[in-house]
């Protein structure tokens, strides 16, 4: 794992534009596509809004979201939603978007319809992942009864999760497909965010911290963007 530290989040997420770009432009150069994996929350927000503003064969790129909370995409607190409003405008209005939501009784009935949109794509060029205070990480939290499913090598593209310590019910892809990237980004801001990611590269109990699964793993490199307000 490589740190990468900034001075605030405005020369990160500078940077971090700069990079994405770049791995998506060579994406594009290599296969004539790229995929792009984002995180929803609170932290990347102006980073979205700093892509939208770069110009770039968007119309090739296909980005989708790491987790998502089960709610129609129009909802307040919708990752996909959020994804929309910041980062699908402006240059990267032409990029194709691909939805973990579909309309059933819950999450866990929806799965299939979503699994079924994600099954024909390769290995991401780039995946995004934030990280919760309790080391959560996409919609594989500590506390949900499906975590181990989630963790496994063998688990399915994406499942459906109950964290009891977050809102809502969630679709997640899984650890092993998050893992099938070219690159790993961990985005974080915050001293607070700092301690919690220490915490997670002292100890090796991966089903404790989600996130030691992607920090403790050398498959596939990782990058820690991370600045302190
Ligand atoms: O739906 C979500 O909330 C997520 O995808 C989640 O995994 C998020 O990335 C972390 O909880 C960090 O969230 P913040 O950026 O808001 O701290």
């Amino acid at each position: 794992m490589q740190l990468q530290q900034f001075v605030n989040s405005d020369a990160l997420n500078d940077a971090f534009a700069a990079q994405l770009v770049t791995i998506l432009e060579q994406a594009i150069a290599d296969r004539g596509a790229a995929y792009l994996v984002v995180s929803g929350g609170r932290t990347p927000q102006v980073l979205f809004a700093k892509l939208a503003d770069t110009p770039l064969a968007w119309e090739k790129v296909t980005v989708l979201l790491a987790d998502d909370r089960y709610l129609p995409p129009d909802a307040e607190h919708s990752n996909e939603r959020l994804v929309r409003n910041t980062l699908l405008q402006r240059h990267a209005a032409s990029a194709r978007f691909i939805s973990l939501y579909a309309a059933a009784d819950d999450a866990y009935a929806a799965v299939p319809v979503i699994a079924n949109r994600l099954s024909a794509l390769p290995t991401f060029d780039a995946v995004i992942l934030g990280m919760g205070e309790d080391g959560h990480t996409a919609s594989l939290f500590p506390c949900c009864a499906e975590l181990a499913a989630g963790m496994a090598d063998n688990a399915p593209v994406v499942l459906a999760t109950s964290p009891t310590t977050a809102p809502y019910q969630r679709i997640t892809l899984s650890k092993a497909r998050l893992l099938q990237s070219r690159q790993l980004f961990l985005h974080l801001v915050g001293s607070n965010k700092l301690a919690v990611l220490e915490q997670a590269q002292a100890g090796t109990d991966q089903l404790a911290m989600p996130i030691r699964a992607f920090l403790q793993q050398t498959a596939v490199p990782m990058a820690v963007m991370y600045s302190p307000s």
